[in-house]
């Protein structure tokens, strides 16, 4: 087992780069299937699992697919099998991004249900309403989504019961290739889906009103493979901006975009920590101490969710009282026990997460429940009493790439090891102590 092993206490100082989106790739490297002719180049791709599995994904449906220097080259123009496997679907839930491409491009798509997660049940109905509006037959049985199309999905009114963001994803896909006009309404306005739909553009799709809540898609015939960078990853820029501001430390986060940060800004500004907007990315200077705030996730531009965690980690640190509210998800408040074991004053009522700051944190083996709550942990350990060591690292590595080596680079006393590692550590300091 691997684990990171954090020493709290020293400030963060330097300049840290983002990678690319993780939440930008995945529908990206979805929407190369559509492609019947030519290959797609996607650039700025970070090496994260979930990248692995979203190309096996591709792979294990017939098209051609490499990944060398954060490019990955797709080449969907064989025809392409229509199965997405439950092996790739339980991995990694956004594997059923593909069902949209599929269904435009075979008529036919069968997915694994995606089930819940760590944080929410998930449920697929709004894609699915999408599909149905579209002309599709939707079946589910055996643990498989099927879609069907007798010929062309045809454009549709689809309207969303929430901004859901992959439903809105699914349905653009979908809609690129069907015969005539598809409007979303109340579609998702987060900046990964304006960068899907200008991929999709370069494809030779026609999307409008991305970043509105109104998608209007006019079908065409036939899309091309196309080259296109990712938008840098903001709830990776926003995470070292929290490591930055939790440790009372000075980072300028290269890349980061403060007009996909704007809601973070605003509450960190608020907190008392300094934000610089600079040419190339956006400076953190942490203050002496911080002020309690109160938080609400929202989809975007509101607070994204999936800083949540990370949030609740400098919320320990401030001064007074804090709620923080979670609307999006209805169950993503696994982390607060284990912030309970390094003794944070914070306890859940409802939907609400209540905390009373600056707590007495102190280092303890903690295991992560999510990708984010795994960084949010690795933060308080920054400044915790002693040493943290934080275990379930495959969350982790879905959506953060070298983070432990970020960290150090800008002062962190932190490492990553095997277990049998550690025992190899512990037992060279007795025998340098035994010969002191
Ligand atoms: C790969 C990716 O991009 N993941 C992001 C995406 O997830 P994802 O696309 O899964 O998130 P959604 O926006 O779809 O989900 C938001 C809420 O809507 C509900 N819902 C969604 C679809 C549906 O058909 N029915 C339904 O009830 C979900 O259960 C959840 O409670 O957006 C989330 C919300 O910003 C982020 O936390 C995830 O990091
Ligand atoms: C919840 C997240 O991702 P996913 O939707 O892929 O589980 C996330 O990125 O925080």
């Amino acid at each position: 087992m691997e684990k990171i092993i954090v020493r709290g206490g020293q400030r963060l100082y330097g300049t840290v780069k983002v990678e690319g989106a993780k939440n930008a790739v995945l529908p990206v490297i979805a929407a190369t299937l559509l492609a019947s002719d030519g290959k797609s180049v996607i650039r700025d791709v970070p090496t994260l699992s979930d990248v692995f599995t979203i190309n096996e994904v591709l792979r294990n449906l017939n098209a051609e697919v490499a990944f060398d220097n954060n490019t990955v080259v797709v080449d969907a123009s064989r025809v392409l099998k229509e199965e997405a496997p439950f092996e790739y679907v339980r991995k990694m839930r956004a594997s059923v991004l593909v069902m949209g491409s599929l269904l435009a491009r075979n008529g036919r798509a069968r997915v694994a249900l995606p089930g819940g997660c760590a944080i929410g049940s998930r449920p697929i109905d709004q894609h699915l309403k999408g599909f149905e509006a579209m002309g599709a037959k939707v079946k589910v049985g055996n643990g498989f989504i099927e879609a069907e199309v007798d010929g062309r999905l045809r454009g549709a009114k689809v309207y969303l019961d929430f901004p859901s963001v992959g439903a809105t994803e699914n349905i653009m896909m979908a809609a690129t290739l069907a015969v005539g006009t598809t409007t979303i309404e109340n579609a998702a306005k987060e900046p990964e889906i304006v960068d899907l739909a200008n991929f999709l553009n370069k494809m030779g799709a026609r999307v409008k009103g991305a970043g509105t809540g109104t998608l209007r898609i006019e079908g065409v015939d036939v899309l091309f493979g196309a080259d296109h960078n990712i938008i840098p990853d903001r709830i990776e820029a926003g995470t070292f901006m929290t490591a930055a501001a939790i440790t009372g430390g000075n980072v300028l986060v290269k890349g980061a975009v403060p007009e996909h940060l704007s809601s973070l800004i605003a509450k960190m500004e608020e907190m008392g920590v300094t934000i610089i907007e600079e040419e190339d990315g956006v400076r953190v200077i942490g203050p002496e101490r911080l002020k309690a705030v109160d938080i609400k996730t929202m989809p975007h531009p509101g607070f994204p969710t999936d800083m949540q965690s990370q949030m609740m980690a400098l919320l320990l640190c401030a001064d007074g009282t804090s709620m923080i509210t979670e609307t999006v998800f209805e169950n993503r408040f696994m982390h607060v026990e284990e912030f309970r074991r390094m003794n944070a004053d914070v306890k859940i009522e409802g939907r609400s997460v209540i905390l009373n700051g600056p707590s007495n944190l102190q280092g303890a083996e903690v295991a992560a429940t999510d990708l984010r709550a795994a960084a949010a942990l690795i933060l308080t350990g920054l400044v915790a009493e002693g040493v943290t060591r934080v275990t379930e690292l495959k969350h982790l590595d879905r959506g953060y790439v070298n983070f432990h080596e970020k960290l150090a680079g800008l002062g962190a006393d932190i490492e990553r090891v095997k277990e049998a590692d550690e025992t190899f550590i512990e037992l060279g300091k007795y025998v340098t102590d035994l010969n002191a």
